[in-house]
C-alpha cells in the first residue's frame, strides 16, 4: 500500500475548501452526482468518436446507497473510472480538473456539456466524511483501485478487485454534533429532497431504493414495508424539450412541481437565446398575488441553473423590481462560476440575460394586452400596482419600458383603458389627459370638481390606488398630452366670456372673499369663486402642480410623514344659494359669515375625505345655524 502525502499547500486548501468554501452542507451530494455524471458523460462522449466503445443508455446510471448501521452513504457510477495515475492526479491533487482537461482533449461542441471544471468539488464531502473511500476501476483497464482519506492527513492507494468499470465512493458520515445531524444525510426523505433540489435534470437516473408502505397480501388492514428502487430524478429538464411537444398541462405541472405558487400560472414563456448570451428559460406570470408580495418576506428572483444543475434558489439580479412577480427558472451554459458553484464570479452574463428577460417579459405582457384582453385585466389586478411602482421607482428611470403596460378607469368608457387609447379619444380643443383621484369609483363620479371637466365631454381616468398619482407625476405627460388633476387651481377651461364675467364678480365679492380668508387663516391659501362648480357649493383644489390633495392625504399617512401639505384653496360657487347668504349676511352678521364660511371649509374637507381638524368646533356650529 502507498501512503502519500497531501502538500501542505494542499492540506489548508482542503481545511479552507470544507470550512469556508461552502453555505451549506447539502451540497455534496450535488457535487459527487454532478462528478458521477461527468463520468458517464465521458464514455458518451467518446463513443461518439470511437466505435469500439458502446453506449447504451440502459447501462449508465447513479445509484445512492444509504447504510444507517455503518453511517455511510455511497454514491455508486457506472461511468469512465479512474486509473491509478487519474486517481494521483485528481483526487491527490486539489483543484487539478480532469474533466476539464478532459472537455479541452476531446474539444467539446457547442451543447456537449461537462459540468466539472474547478478540481474541488470532490473535497466538499469532506464537509460531512472523517473518511472517504474511492473504489473505481477505468474503461479499457481490468484493474481497480481503492482510494482513501480522511481529508487532512493524505490519502493512500491500492490495488482492489473491482467487478465492473465505474467508481464507487463511500462517504463515512461525522458523528453528530448539537447543531448538526449528519444523520439526516441518511434519511431517504432529505436525500431524494437534495437530489431533487440540486440534480433533478442530471442527464442520468439517479437510483435509490425507497420504502413504501402498502396493503399485505390484499389486506386492507395490515401493511408492510417494501422496498424498491426507484429513479429520483426528472432526467430531463422541460425547458430542453420542443416547445411545440409541449402542451399548457406540461408547464401548469411545472409550476406546481416546483412550488412557484399554489394558484395555477396565468400565463408562460419558453426561450431559448442563442446570441451574446446562450441561455433557456421557462417563466410564469402567477395568477394570484402571492399573500406576502408586498412585505418584507418576499424574495424576487428566479432559479438559476447553469447545465441543468441548480446554482441559485433565487438569483434577484435577473429581475427588475417592476416584475418581481415573475417566477421560473432560467438554465445557461455560459455562466461564470465561483469555485463554489454558489456566487457568480462576474454578472457580465447574468446582466445580460437580466436585460434579455426584462424585454422579453414586457414583449409578453404588452401582446397579452393585445391579443388577451380579458386574461390582461386579470394580471393587472394583480400586479398592476407592482408596474406603477416601477413607473414611480428610481425617479422614474424605467418609465417609458412601462407606460403602456398602465391601465386605469375611464369615465367615458366605463372600463379600464390605456394611455394610448386615451389619448387617441381626445378632442383636438382638449389639452390635458385629466384624472380625478378617490376612494372608489362611486366617491370620484360624485366629486363637485368633475363636473365641469365632463360637461366639457372630456374623459377622466380615476385614480383610486394611492401609487396612481405620484406614477402619473413621474410620467408628466403622455404622448405630449400633460396630465391634469381635476382638483387643480389652474384647469383654464373657461371661455372668454365666462372669465371676464369671473373677474367682475371677484371684484364685486373683494371684501366677501377677504373676510372668508382671514377666518380661515392658514388653513387655506386663498378663498375664490369657482369657475367650475355647478350644482355644488364648495370645493378644495389645489395650487401650483407638485402635491394634490390626494397625495397630501397619503404623505400623511406614511410613517415618516414629513408634514408635506397641498396649497389648498377654498372655491366657493357663487351661483349656489348659499353664496347669496353669505352675501346678505356680509356687512351685517359678522359671526353668521364666520359659520358659514367654518362650515363650508369642513364641509369641502369632508368631501375630499380629509380629517375635519375640531369635529366639536363644527358640531357646535351646526347646531347654532339650526337654532
Ligand atoms: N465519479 C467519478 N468518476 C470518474 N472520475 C471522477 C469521479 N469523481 C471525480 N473524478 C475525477 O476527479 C476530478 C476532480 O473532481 P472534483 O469534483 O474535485 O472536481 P471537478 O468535478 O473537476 O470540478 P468542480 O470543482 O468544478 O466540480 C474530476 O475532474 C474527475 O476527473
Amino acid at each position: 500500500m502507498e501512503q502519500k502525502q497531501f502538500q501542505a499547500e494542499s492540506k489548508r486548501l482542503l481545511e479552507m475548501m470544507v470550512h469556508s468554501i461552502y453555505s451549506q452542507k447539502e451540497i455534496f451530494l450535488r457535487e459527487l452526482i454532478s462528478n458521477a455524471s461527468d463520468a458517464i458523460d465521458k464514455i458518451y462522449y467518446k463513443a461518439l468518436t470511437d466505435d469500439s466503445i458502446s453506449f447504451n443508455k440502459d447501462d449508465f446510471y447513479i445509484r445512492i446507497e444509504a447504510n444507517k448501521t455503518d453511517r455511510t452513504l455511497t454514491v455508486r457510477d457506472t461511468g469512465i473510472g479512474m486509473t491509478k495515475e487519474e486517481l494521483e492526479d485528481n483526487l491527490g491533487t486539489i483543484a487539478k480538473s480532469g474533466s476539464l482537461a478532459f472537455k479541452n482533449e476531446v474539444k467539446m461542441q457547442d451543447g456537449q456539456e461537462i459540468i466539472g471544471q474547478f478540481g474541488v468539488g470532490f473535497y466538499s464531502s469532506f464537509m460531512v466524511a472523517d473518511k472517504v473511500t474511492v473504489y473505481t476501476r477505468a474503461l479499457g483497464s481490468d484493474e481497480g483501485f481503492k482510494w482513501e482519506s480522511d481529508g487532512v492527513e493524505g490519502y493512500t492507494i491500492e490495488a482492489y478487485d473491482k467487478k465492473d468499470v465505474g467508481t464507487d465512493i463511500i462517504i463515512y458520515l461525522k458523528e453528530n454534533e448539537e447543531e448538526e445531524s449528519y444523520d439526516d444525510f441518511l434519511e431517504e426523505y432529505e436525500l431524494k429532497s437534495i437530489i431533487k433540489k440540486y440534480s433533478d435534470f442530471i442527464r442520468y437516473p439517479i437510483k435509490m431504493d425507497i420504502t413504501e408502505q402498502r396493503p399485505k397480501d390484499d389486506s386492507d388492514e395490515e401493511l408492510e414495508d417494501v422496498i424498491e428502487e426507484q429513479t429520483i430524478n426528472s432526467m430531463i429538464p422541460i425547458w430542453r424539450k420542443n416547445k411545440q411537444e409541449l402542451k399548457d398541462e406540461d408547464y401548469e405541472a411545472f409550476y406546481q412541481d416546483k412550488h412557484f405558487g399554489f394558484d395555477k400560472p396565468l400565463s408562460h414563456l419558453h426561450i431559448s437565446v442563442d446570441g451574446m448570451v446562450r441561455f433557456q428559460s421557462i417563466l410564469y406570470i402567477p395568477e394570484q398575488l402571492p399573500f406576502n408580495y408586498y412585505s418584507h418576506d418576499f424574495e424576487k428572483g428566479l432559479e438559476l441553473y447553469s447545465n441543468g444543475v441548480l446554482i441559485m434558489e433565487k438569483c434577484a439580479d435577473l429581475l427588475p423590481d417592476h416584475y418581481s412577480f415573475v417566477r421560473g427558472i432560467v438554465d445557461s451554459e455560459d455562466l461564470s462560476l465561483n469555485i463554489s458553484r454558489e456566487i457568480l464570479q462576474q454578472d457580465r452574463q447574468v446582466k445580460l440575460i437580466a436585460k434579455n428577460i426584462e424585454k422579453k417579459v414586457r414583449n409578453h405582457l404588452i401582446s397579452m394586452l393585445k391579443n388577451d384582453r380579458d386574461k390582461y385585466e386579470k394580471f393587472y389586478e394583480a400586479f398592476g400596482r407592482q408596474i406603477k411602482f416601477g413607473v414611480y421607482n428610481q425617479y422614474g428611470a424605467n418609465k417609458d419600458k412601462l407606460k403602456d403596460l398602465l391601465l386605469f378607469y375611464s369615465s367615458s368608457e366605463e372600463k379600464l383603458v390605456t394611455l394610448k387609447e386615451y389619448v387617441e379619444r381626445m378632442s383636438e380643443d382638449q389639452e390635458h389627459i385629466y384624472y380625478a383621484n378617490g376612494e372608489s369609483h362611486d366617491r370620484i363620479e360624485k366629486l363637485p370638481q368633475t363636473e365641469m371637466v365632463k360637461d366639457k365631454g372630456y374623459e377622466i381616468l380615476y385614480f383610486t390606488d394611492e401609487v396612481d398619482e405620484f406614477a402619473i407625476k413621474m410620467l408628466i405627460n403622455y404622448d405630449g398630452k400633460e396630465f391634469k388633476n381635476v382638483s387643480s387651481g389652474d384647469l383654464d377651461l373657461e371661455d372668454e366670456e365666462t372669465k371676464k364675467e369671473a373677474e367682475k364678480q371677484k371684484e364685486e365679492h373683494k371684501d366677501l372673499l377677504n373676510e372668508m380668508k382671514e377666518i380661515l387663516g392658514n388653513k387655506v391659501k386663498n378663498v375664490k369663486l369657482s369657475t367650475r362648480l355647478k350644482s355644488h357649493p364648495v370645493c378644495l383644489s389645489a395650487e401650483g402642480g407638485d402635491v394634490s390633495i390626494e397625495m397630501e392625504k397619503i404623505l400623511k399617512q406614511m410613517p415618516d410623514n414629513q408634514n408635506i401639505e397641498a396649497t389648498k384653496v377654498l372655491e366657493i360657487n357663487n351661483k349656489h344659494d348659499i353664496f347669496q347668504a353669505l352675501v346678505r349676511a356680509h356687512g351685517s352678521d359678522k359671526e353668521k359669515v364666520r359659520l358659514y364660511t367654518n362650515i363650508l371649509y369642513n364641509q369641502a374637507l369632508l368631501i375630499e375625505g380629509l380629517p375635519i381638524e375640531d369635529p366639536v368646533a363644527l358640531t357646535n356650529d351646526m347646531c347654532k345655524v339650526m337654532i
